[in-house]
């Protein structure tokens, strides 16, 4: 005899309608996705009417994306599974999904009527799980917490539900479970599957990561009728939310576990990204300290890969921006508590680490977080050997239109690069915002360049992101580099210096994107970060 809740599920039969609660760079996607496999009869995508996001809706039901930037596919699929395509192939001759009137069929269908939810076997949930600040790192799950009490709400027996969300290990588990239970009446594991399946996706690449990435799915533990443990594969959970996620998968595999592991899975492959990254800022910082080129030593570490022993090690730069490395470490870090008191008091042993010793992944946050504090630096000491100082700029300067209230004129600082990421217009948690505001604190000007990002909250007043290389550059005393956009490769420092039309101009790269040689040689006082071969350069006079 099998357990209660596959009982329950072979009596509902196969995943037919599915709902997705969030649309957003996960929701969207992974929307569509389950629309366009032909055994899914309906998707229903929910977007709470709020005034961000609210006209998310009409676009979506119009065929549109409301995301920015490029996604490849997305549009035409959207197109396709929301059946605009035939309103637009009767202009372009492109063919979609018909019904027997020849319109294009709606498979897709984006709502804010929640009820709809109890027509769905299966409910997914994609809901932004951020932090309010960097400073207490809670993460703020009050958007997540109503989409599951929406999803709690119109509950019916044999519904499986997945957080898809970036969540702390043991929210599944344990609040996500809770919640249901109480909204439903039902109770998870019996009546109902609970699943984690956490998204790994790029943007820019969201439909082609989804379809290729392996995708990992945690159901909940249920018992078996003569009790017996059914965790992981054996979950009826984990095996209804296999049945949901396999069609939608190319290359990727299924791989199933249960659902703490899932959650820690995600978090942890960002909390050792982030480790990997500040292993590289740390020996960069060391071989600045010791007078050598970090690219010289990575090259020769890299060297041993043929012999299978990888020494995976990444770049160092600037600093780690995003909202993903910057907060999914302190997810695992308090996961690791939630999971061994809340959810198994007295059944583990508690946590075994060096008595006093800081986590190795805190550690790492703390040197991530330093970098751009170390560009401040460089840039201090650049200034030094041009004879200026952030506070008391010197009288040398031939204009005056900046002086301050001792009649020197302020330093300037153009910051090159305003996104986290290098080619990209997301700035959230940008290390830019670090450094401009340490630049800001130190009595300088600064401007800023960036070809992506057109707008960011929280700037001083007078100050913005300008699209205008010439105009941000010009004056300034420091060219600073914080991200690694293309535009900046091909820099020439016999513009640049033109340009800036100052005495002693300093370069300071964060995202090694310019040569030192050829900057030195054009009349910069250089620095570079893990360039201890440079940053000591002879003067050129
Ligand atoms: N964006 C990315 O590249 C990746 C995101 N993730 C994770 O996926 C989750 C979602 O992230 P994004 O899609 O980027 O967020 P997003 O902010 O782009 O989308 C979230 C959507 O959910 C809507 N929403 C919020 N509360 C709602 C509610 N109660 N009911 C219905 N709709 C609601 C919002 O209006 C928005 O449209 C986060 O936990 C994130 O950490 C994971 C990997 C990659
Ligand atoms: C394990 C992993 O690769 N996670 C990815 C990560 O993507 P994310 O958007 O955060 O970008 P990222 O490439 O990790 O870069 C984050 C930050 O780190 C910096 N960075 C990156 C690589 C490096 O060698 N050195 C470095 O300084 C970047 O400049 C950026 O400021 O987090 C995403 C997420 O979880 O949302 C995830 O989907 C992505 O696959």
């Amino acid at each position: 005899m099998s357990d209660k809740l596959s009982e329950i599920i072979s009596k509902r039969g196969p995943v037919k309608k599915i709902g997705v609660i969030g649309m957003g760079y996960v929701g969207i996607p992974a929307a569509v996705l389950f629309a366009d496999v032909p055994h899914f009869e309906k998707v229903y995508g929910f977007q709470r009417n709020s005034k961000t996001s609210g006209y998310k809706i009409d676009m979506l039901n119009s065929g549109e994306s409301p995301l920015k930037g490029e996604e490849p596919g997305l549009e035409e699929l959207i197109s396709k599974v929301t059946g605009n395509d035939s309103v637009k192939a009767k202009g372009e001759g492109k063919t979609g999904d018909k019904d027997s009137a020849g319109e294009g069929i709606r498979k897709f269908e984006c709502t804010s009527d929640f009820s709809k939810l109890s027509e769905c076997d299966a409910i997914t949930l994609a809901i932004q799980t951020p932090f309010e600040s960097r400073e207490d790192l809670i993460p703020n799950f009050e958007p997540l917490i109503e989409g599951i009490r929406n999803a709690g709400r119109y509950l019916t027996p044999g519904t499986l539900v997945v957080l898809e969300s970036t969540i702390t290990p043991g929210t599944t588990e344990g609040m996500a479970r809770k919640i249901l239970e109480e909204e439903s009446g039902l109770v998870a594991g019996e009546d109902f599957c609970l699943a984690h399946a956490p998204e790994r996706v790029m943007v820019g690449r969201l439909l082609r990561n989804i379809r290729e990435h392996d995708r990992i799915v945690g159901g909940i533990k249920s018992y078996g009728p003569d009790g017996i443990l059914l965790d992981g594969i054996d979950s009826p959970s984990t095996k209804r939310a296999m049945e949901l996620y396999g069609p939608v998968l190319t290359k990727g595999k299924l791989i199933p576990m249960s659902a703490t592991a899932a959650e820690t899975t995600k978090t942890a492959e960002n909390t050792f990204r982030d480790l990997q990254i500040a292993a590289a800022n740390q020996l960069a910082l060391y071989c600045e300290a010791m007078g050598i080129n970090f690219y010289d030593v990575r090259r020769g570490v890299d060297s041993l890969k043929g012999e299978g022993i990888t020494r995976a090690m990444l770049w160092p730069g600037a600093g780690v921006g995003g909202h993903c490395l910057t907060k999914d470490t302190y997810h695992l870090e308090r996961g690791v508590k939630i999971v061994n008191t809340d959810l198994n008091a007295g059944q583990l042993e508690p946590l075994d680490f060096p008595e006093g010793k800081d986590s190795l992944y805190v550690l790492a946050r703390q040197i991530n977080d330093f970098m751009p504090h170390h560009m401040l630096t460089l840039t201090k000491a650049a200034l030094a050997r041009a004879g200026k100082e952030f506070s008391k700029s010197s009288k040398e300067f031939n204009d005056t239109d900046r002086a301050n209230e001792k009649g020197n004129r302020k330093i300037k600082v153009a910051i090159l690069g305003w996104a986290f990421l290098a080619n990209s217009d997301d700035a959230r948690d940008t290390p830019a915002e670090i450094y401009y505001r340490l630049c800001k604190d130190a009595g300088a000007d600064v401007s800023i360049h960036d070809p992506h990002v057109l707008s960011y909250p929280g700037l001083d007043d007078g100050d913005n992101i300008s699209q205008d290389l010439d105009e941000v550059i010009a004056g300034a005393d420091v060219i600073a580099v914080l991200a690694g956009h293309k535009e900046y490769f091909s820099l020439k420092p016999e513009e640049v210096i033109k340009t800036a039309g100052v005495k002693c101009p300093v370069i300071v790269d964060g995202r090694n994107v310019i040569d030192p040689d050829t900057w030195i040689s054009g009349g910069f006082i250089y620095k570079g970060i893990g360039r201890g071969d440079k940053n000591n350069h002879e003067l050129i006079h």
